[in-house]
Protein backbone atom coordinates (compact mmCIF):
# COMPACT_ATOMS: atom_id res chain seq x y z
CA UNK A 1 0.00 0.00 0.00
CA UNK A 2 1.04 3.65 -0.74
CA UNK A 3 0.17 6.70 1.00
CA UNK A 4 0.10 9.46 -1.48
CA UNK A 5 -0.68 13.05 -0.12
CA UNK A 6 -0.57 15.35 -3.86
CA UNK A 7 -3.07 15.24 -6.77
CA UNK A 8 -0.46 14.65 -9.07
CA UNK A 9 1.40 12.06 -7.21
CA UNK A 10 -2.07 10.14 -7.38
CA UNK A 11 -2.56 11.16 -11.02
CA UNK A 12 0.76 9.53 -12.13
CA UNK A 13 0.16 6.52 -9.76
CA UNK A 14 -3.02 5.46 -11.56
CA UNK A 15 -2.37 6.93 -15.26
CA UNK A 16 -0.16 3.84 -15.92
CA UNK A 17 -2.56 1.42 -14.43
CA UNK A 18 -5.36 2.72 -16.03
CA UNK A 19 -3.89 2.42 -19.28
CA UNK A 20 -3.89 -1.50 -18.80
CA UNK A 21 -7.61 -1.54 -17.93
CA UNK A 22 -7.75 -1.61 -14.49
CA UNK A 23 -11.33 -0.55 -13.30
CA UNK A 24 -10.71 1.77 -9.63
CA UNK A 25 -12.78 2.08 -7.12
CA UNK A 26 -13.35 4.70 -4.53
CA UNK A 27 -13.83 5.00 -1.35
CA UNK A 28 -14.16 8.88 0.40
CA UNK A 29 -13.94 9.29 3.42
CA UNK A 30 -12.95 11.88 6.96
CA UNK A 31 -11.05 9.69 8.34
CA UNK A 32 -11.67 7.96 12.18
CA UNK A 33 -12.18 4.76 10.33
CA UNK A 34 -14.37 2.31 12.04
CA UNK A 35 -16.45 -1.12 10.68
CA UNK A 36 -18.79 0.46 8.80
CA UNK A 37 -16.15 2.65 6.60
CA UNK A 38 -14.37 -1.10 5.99
CA UNK A 39 -17.52 -2.28 4.60
CA UNK A 40 -17.62 -0.04 1.91
CA UNK A 41 -13.84 -1.09 1.74
CA UNK A 42 -14.57 -4.50 2.01
CA UNK A 43 -16.96 -4.00 -1.29
CA UNK A 44 -14.71 -2.42 -3.25
CA UNK A 45 -12.06 -4.95 -2.91
CA UNK A 46 -14.59 -7.02 -3.94
CA UNK A 47 -15.43 -5.40 -6.99
CA UNK A 48 -12.26 -3.45 -8.42
CA UNK A 49 -8.84 -4.10 -9.37
CA UNK A 50 -7.45 -0.79 -7.69
CA UNK A 51 -9.30 0.57 -4.56
CA UNK A 52 -8.38 4.04 -3.63
CA UNK A 53 -9.99 5.09 -0.29
CA UNK A 54 -9.07 9.12 0.77
CA UNK A 55 -9.18 10.75 3.74
CA UNK A 56 -10.04 14.01 3.96
CA UNK A 57 -12.23 16.53 6.17
CA UNK A 58 -13.27 18.58 3.94
CA UNK A 59 -13.71 22.40 5.44
CA UNK A 60 -16.45 23.16 2.66
CA UNK A 61 -19.03 21.20 4.44
CA UNK A 62 -18.59 22.08 8.11
CA UNK A 63 -21.09 25.36 8.62
CA UNK A 64 -19.43 27.89 11.62
CA UNK A 65 -19.32 26.72 14.99
CA UNK A 66 -20.13 22.97 13.66
CA UNK A 67 -16.66 20.69 14.83
CA UNK A 68 -14.31 20.99 11.91
CA UNK A 69 -11.24 21.59 14.15
CA UNK A 70 -12.10 19.38 16.46
CA UNK A 71 -13.42 16.35 13.92
CA UNK A 72 -11.44 13.18 15.39
CA UNK A 73 -8.25 12.54 13.27
CA UNK A 74 -5.95 9.22 13.10
CA UNK A 75 -4.06 8.87 10.23
CA UNK A 76 -1.47 6.14 11.22
CA UNK A 77 -4.23 3.56 12.52
CA UNK A 78 -6.40 4.64 9.20
CA UNK A 79 -3.34 3.43 7.43
CA UNK A 80 -2.67 0.57 9.34
CA UNK A 81 -6.83 -0.40 9.02
CA UNK A 82 -6.87 0.18 5.41
CA UNK A 83 -3.67 -2.00 4.70
CA UNK A 84 -5.18 -4.79 6.73
CA UNK A 85 -8.44 -4.03 4.32
CA UNK A 86 -6.46 -4.10 0.87
CA UNK A 87 -6.90 -0.96 -0.22
CA UNK A 88 -4.03 -0.02 -2.53
CA UNK A 89 -4.11 3.80 -2.57
CA UNK A 90 -4.71 5.92 0.25
CA UNK A 91 -5.09 9.29 -0.47
CA UNK A 92 -4.73 11.72 2.32
CA UNK A 93 -4.69 15.15 1.11
CA UNK A 94 -3.47 18.51 2.96
CA UNK A 95 -6.23 21.67 2.60
CA UNK A 96 -3.77 23.60 0.24
CA UNK A 97 -3.59 20.12 -1.64
CA UNK A 98 -7.65 20.65 -2.61
CA UNK A 99 -7.93 24.03 -2.50
CA UNK A 100 -5.15 25.96 -3.31
CA UNK A 101 -7.20 28.92 -3.95
CA UNK A 102 -10.71 29.85 -2.47
CA UNK A 103 -12.83 28.13 -4.75
CA UNK A 104 -15.30 30.27 -7.21
CA UNK A 105 -16.64 27.09 -8.80
CA UNK A 106 -18.99 24.74 -6.39
CA UNK A 107 -22.01 22.18 -7.35
CA UNK A 108 -25.11 23.25 -5.61
CA UNK A 109 -27.76 21.29 -5.32
CA UNK A 110 -30.41 24.04 -4.00
CA UNK A 111 -33.65 22.09 -3.67
CA UNK A 112 -32.54 18.16 -2.39
CA UNK A 113 -29.62 20.13 -0.39
CA UNK A 114 -31.96 22.68 1.19
CA UNK A 115 -33.69 20.31 3.45
CA UNK A 116 -33.70 17.95 6.06
CA UNK A 117 -30.01 17.76 7.30
CA UNK A 118 -29.24 20.39 4.68
CA UNK A 119 -32.13 22.71 6.83
CA UNK A 120 -30.09 22.55 9.44
CA UNK A 121 -26.75 22.51 8.32
CA UNK A 122 -26.97 25.48 5.59
CA UNK A 123 -24.40 24.61 2.17
CA UNK A 124 -23.40 21.30 3.95
CA UNK A 125 -24.53 19.04 0.62
CA UNK A 126 -23.21 22.15 -1.76
CA UNK A 127 -19.31 21.55 0.06
CA UNK A 128 -20.19 17.38 0.12
CA UNK A 129 -20.84 17.54 -3.98
CA UNK A 130 -17.95 20.01 -4.63
CA UNK A 131 -15.58 17.91 -2.83
CA UNK A 132 -17.20 14.36 -3.48
CA UNK A 133 -17.26 16.04 -7.43
CA UNK A 134 -13.64 16.99 -7.39
CA UNK A 135 -12.53 13.59 -5.98
CA UNK A 136 -14.14 11.63 -8.99
CA UNK A 137 -12.03 14.13 -11.22
CA UNK A 138 -8.88 13.63 -9.62
CA UNK A 139 -9.56 10.12 -8.92
CA UNK A 140 -11.35 9.12 -12.17
CA UNK A 141 -12.81 6.19 -10.30
CA UNK A 142 -15.35 3.44 -12.23
CA UNK A 143 -17.15 2.92 -9.00
CA UNK A 144 -17.72 5.12 -5.48
CA UNK A 145 -18.96 3.62 -2.53
CA UNK A 146 -21.35 5.31 0.08
CA UNK A 147 -22.79 3.98 3.52
CA UNK A 148 -26.82 4.65 3.41
CA UNK A 149 -26.48 5.56 6.64
CA UNK A 150 -25.92 9.40 5.16
CA UNK A 151 -29.14 8.44 3.19
CA UNK A 152 -29.90 12.14 2.15
CA UNK A 153 -26.28 12.43 1.03
CA UNK A 154 -26.21 9.08 -0.94
CA UNK A 155 -29.57 10.24 -2.84
CA UNK A 156 -28.05 13.46 -3.29
CA UNK A 157 -24.64 12.18 -5.12
CA UNK A 158 -26.58 9.21 -7.12
CA UNK A 159 -28.77 12.76 -8.63
CA UNK A 160 -25.69 14.57 -8.70
CA UNK A 161 -23.68 12.06 -11.04
CA UNK A 162 -26.68 11.43 -13.26
CA UNK A 163 -27.43 15.16 -13.43
CA UNK A 164 -23.67 16.16 -14.34
CA UNK A 165 -22.96 12.94 -16.21
CA UNK A 166 -20.26 11.92 -14.13
CA UNK A 167 -20.22 8.61 -15.54
CA UNK A 168 -19.30 6.94 -11.85
CA UNK A 169 -21.54 4.37 -10.42
CA UNK A 170 -22.65 4.59 -7.40
CA UNK A 171 -22.66 1.64 -4.62
CA UNK A 172 -24.81 2.18 -1.63
CA UNK A 173 -23.82 0.37 1.21
CA UNK A 174 -25.70 -0.91 3.99
CA UNK A 175 -25.57 0.52 7.26
CA UNK A 176 -23.22 -1.27 9.97
CA UNK A 177 -24.06 -0.98 13.36
CA UNK A 178 -22.51 -1.72 16.91
CA UNK A 179 -24.19 -4.72 19.07
CA UNK A 180 -27.20 -2.72 20.32
CA UNK A 181 -28.10 -1.47 17.12
CA UNK A 182 -26.58 2.05 17.23
CA UNK A 183 -24.42 2.81 13.63
CA UNK A 184 -21.24 2.92 13.72
CA UNK A 185 -20.20 6.29 13.18
CA UNK A 186 -17.12 8.50 13.83
CA UNK A 187 -18.87 10.57 16.19
CA UNK A 188 -19.79 8.41 18.48
CA UNK A 189 -16.97 8.93 20.28
CA UNK A 190 -17.78 12.36 21.35
CA UNK A 191 -20.00 10.76 23.44
CA UNK A 192 -19.57 9.98 27.35
CA UNK A 193 -20.52 7.21 28.62
CA UNK A 194 -24.08 7.78 29.64
CA UNK A 195 -24.85 10.01 26.40
CA UNK A 196 -23.49 6.56 24.72
CA UNK A 197 -25.88 4.60 26.65
CA UNK A 198 -29.12 6.61 26.06
CA UNK A 199 -27.93 6.87 22.31
CA UNK A 200 -29.78 4.00 21.79
CA UNK A 201 -33.08 5.38 21.50
CA UNK A 202 -32.18 6.47 18.16
CA UNK A 203 -31.84 2.75 16.48
CA UNK A 204 -34.99 1.92 18.68
CA UNK A 205 -37.43 5.09 17.41
CA UNK A 206 -36.56 3.05 13.88
CA UNK A 207 -38.03 0.03 15.69
CA UNK A 208 -40.82 2.31 17.21
CA UNK A 209 -41.74 3.43 14.00
CA UNK A 210 -41.55 0.56 12.36
CA UNK A 211 -44.37 -0.93 15.10
CA UNK A 212 -46.77 1.75 14.59
CA UNK A 213 -47.00 1.34 10.63
CA UNK A 214 -47.39 -2.43 10.82
CA UNK A 215 -49.93 -1.98 13.57
CA UNK A 216 -51.94 0.34 10.33
CA UNK A 217 -51.12 3.91 10.71
CA UNK A 218 -51.47 5.21 7.78
CA UNK A 219 -50.70 9.12 8.64
CA UNK A 220 -47.34 10.12 7.74
CA UNK A 221 -47.73 13.23 10.47
CA UNK A 222 -48.97 10.62 13.21
CA UNK A 223 -45.77 8.23 12.37
CA UNK A 224 -43.94 11.40 12.58
CA UNK A 225 -45.25 12.12 15.83
CA UNK A 226 -45.28 9.18 17.43
CA UNK A 227 -41.66 8.15 16.99
CA UNK A 228 -40.72 11.83 18.26
CA UNK A 229 -43.02 11.32 21.41
CA UNK A 230 -40.81 8.24 21.71
CA UNK A 231 -37.40 9.75 20.89
CA UNK A 232 -38.74 12.31 24.04
CA UNK A 233 -38.98 9.35 26.55
CA UNK A 234 -35.23 9.69 26.34
CA UNK A 235 -33.97 13.18 28.67
CA UNK A 236 -30.41 13.52 26.62
CA UNK A 237 -31.83 13.47 22.83
CA UNK A 238 -33.23 15.77 21.08
CA UNK A 239 -34.96 14.96 17.81
CA UNK A 240 -34.43 17.70 15.21
CA UNK A 241 -35.54 15.31 12.35
CA UNK A 242 -38.00 13.00 11.75
CA UNK A 243 -39.33 13.02 8.40
CA UNK A 244 -41.04 10.13 6.62
CA UNK A 245 -40.09 10.58 2.86
CA UNK A 246 -39.82 8.50 -0.21
CA UNK A 247 -36.87 6.62 -0.27
CA UNK A 248 -36.10 7.53 -4.15
CA UNK A 249 -36.80 10.91 -4.35
CA UNK A 250 -37.19 11.68 -0.82
CA UNK A 251 -40.26 13.98 -1.99
CA UNK A 252 -42.50 13.93 1.40
CA UNK A 253 -45.33 11.46 1.75
CA UNK A 254 -48.75 12.15 3.48
CA UNK A 255 -50.52 8.79 3.31
CA UNK A 256 -48.35 5.81 3.75
CA UNK A 257 -49.52 3.55 0.40
CA UNK A 258 -48.23 0.12 0.27
CA UNK A 259 -45.38 0.93 -1.03
CA UNK A 260 -42.28 1.19 1.21
CA UNK A 261 -41.55 4.25 2.92
CA UNK A 262 -38.02 5.61 4.36
CA UNK A 263 -37.62 7.21 7.77
CA UNK A 264 -34.96 9.88 8.62
CA UNK A 265 -33.26 10.65 11.43
CA UNK A 266 -31.43 13.05 12.88
CA UNK A 267 -30.89 13.41 16.71
CA UNK A 268 -28.63 15.16 19.12
CA UNK A 269 -27.01 14.16 22.23
CA UNK A 270 -25.78 16.77 23.74
CA UNK A 271 -23.91 19.06 20.50
CA UNK A 272 -23.06 15.26 18.80
CA UNK A 273 -25.54 14.25 15.56
CA UNK A 274 -26.39 11.19 15.23
CA UNK A 275 -27.99 10.20 11.99
CA UNK A 276 -30.38 6.55 11.00
CA UNK A 277 -33.03 5.96 8.54
CA UNK A 278 -34.94 3.07 7.88
CA UNK A 279 -36.49 1.34 4.84
CA UNK A 280 -40.03 0.30 5.78
CA UNK A 281 -42.66 -1.85 4.10
CA UNK A 282 -40.05 -4.01 1.96
CA UNK A 283 -39.04 -7.56 3.46
CA UNK A 284 -35.57 -6.74 3.51
CA UNK A 285 -34.31 -3.76 5.82
CA UNK A 286 -31.12 -1.63 4.70
CA UNK A 287 -29.46 -1.80 8.15
CA UNK A 288 -29.62 -5.27 8.76
CA UNK A 289 -25.88 -5.44 9.44
CA UNK A 290 -24.38 -5.83 12.69
CA UNK A 291 -20.07 -4.87 13.68
N1 LIG B 1 -22.12 2.69 10.05
C1 LIG B 1 -21.84 2.83 8.76
N2 LIG B 1 -22.14 1.84 7.90
C2 LIG B 1 -21.88 1.98 6.57
N3 LIG B 1 -21.30 3.09 6.03
C3 LIG B 1 -20.99 4.09 6.85
C4 LIG B 1 -21.22 4.01 8.26
N4 LIG B 1 -20.80 5.16 8.83
C5 LIG B 1 -20.31 5.93 7.84
N5 LIG B 1 -20.43 5.28 6.65
C6 LIG B 1 -20.08 5.83 5.34
O1 LIG B 1 -18.69 6.08 5.28
C7 LIG B 1 -18.46 7.18 4.39
C8 LIG B 1 -17.56 8.15 5.06
O2 LIG B 1 -18.27 8.70 6.16
P1 LIG B 1 -17.59 9.57 7.28
O3 LIG B 1 -16.11 9.52 7.14
O4 LIG B 1 -18.27 10.88 7.39
O5 LIG B 1 -17.90 8.69 8.56
P2 LIG B 1 -19.04 8.80 9.60
O6 LIG B 1 -18.85 7.73 10.57
O7 LIG B 1 -20.34 8.94 8.88
O8 LIG B 1 -18.68 10.14 10.29
P3 LIG B 1 -19.57 11.20 10.96
O9 LIG B 1 -19.64 10.78 12.36
O10 LIG B 1 -18.74 12.38 10.66
O11 LIG B 1 -20.90 11.30 10.27
C9 LIG B 1 -19.83 7.78 4.06
O12 LIG B 1 -20.23 7.29 2.79
C10 LIG B 1 -20.70 7.20 5.14
O13 LIG B 1 -22.06 7.09 4.77
C1 LIG C 1 -18.53 11.87 1.23
C2 LIG C 1 -17.60 12.66 2.15
C3 LIG C 1 -16.28 11.91 2.33
C4 LIG C 1 -17.28 14.01 1.48
O1 LIG C 1 -16.45 14.78 2.26
C5 LIG C 1 -18.26 12.93 3.51
O2 LIG C 1 -19.39 13.71 3.38
C6 LIG C 1 -18.51 11.68 4.28
O3 LIG C 1 -17.56 11.19 4.90
O4 LIG C 1 -19.64 11.16 4.29
N1 LIG D 1 -20.79 11.67 7.21
C1 LIG D 1 -21.24 12.93 6.72
C2 LIG D 1 -20.18 13.97 6.77
C3 LIG D 1 -20.48 15.12 7.69
O1 LIG D 1 -21.25 14.96 8.64
O2 LIG D 1 -19.93 16.19 7.47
Amino acid sequence: MQTITTIEGLRAVLAPLRARLKSVGLVPTMGYLHVGHMELVRRARAENDIVVASIFVNPLQFGAGEDLTRYPRDLPRDQRMLEEGGVDFVFAPGVSDIYPRPMVTVVDVPALGAELEGAVRHGHFSGVCTVVTKLFNIVGPDRAYFGEKDFQQLTIIRRMVEDLAQGVEVVGVATVREADGLACSSRNVYLNAEQRAAAVIVPKALDEAERIIRAGETSSRAVEDGVRAFIATEPLANAEIVALRHPETLTEVEEIGPGPVLLLLFVRIGSTKLLDNRIIGQKEQNSAKVA
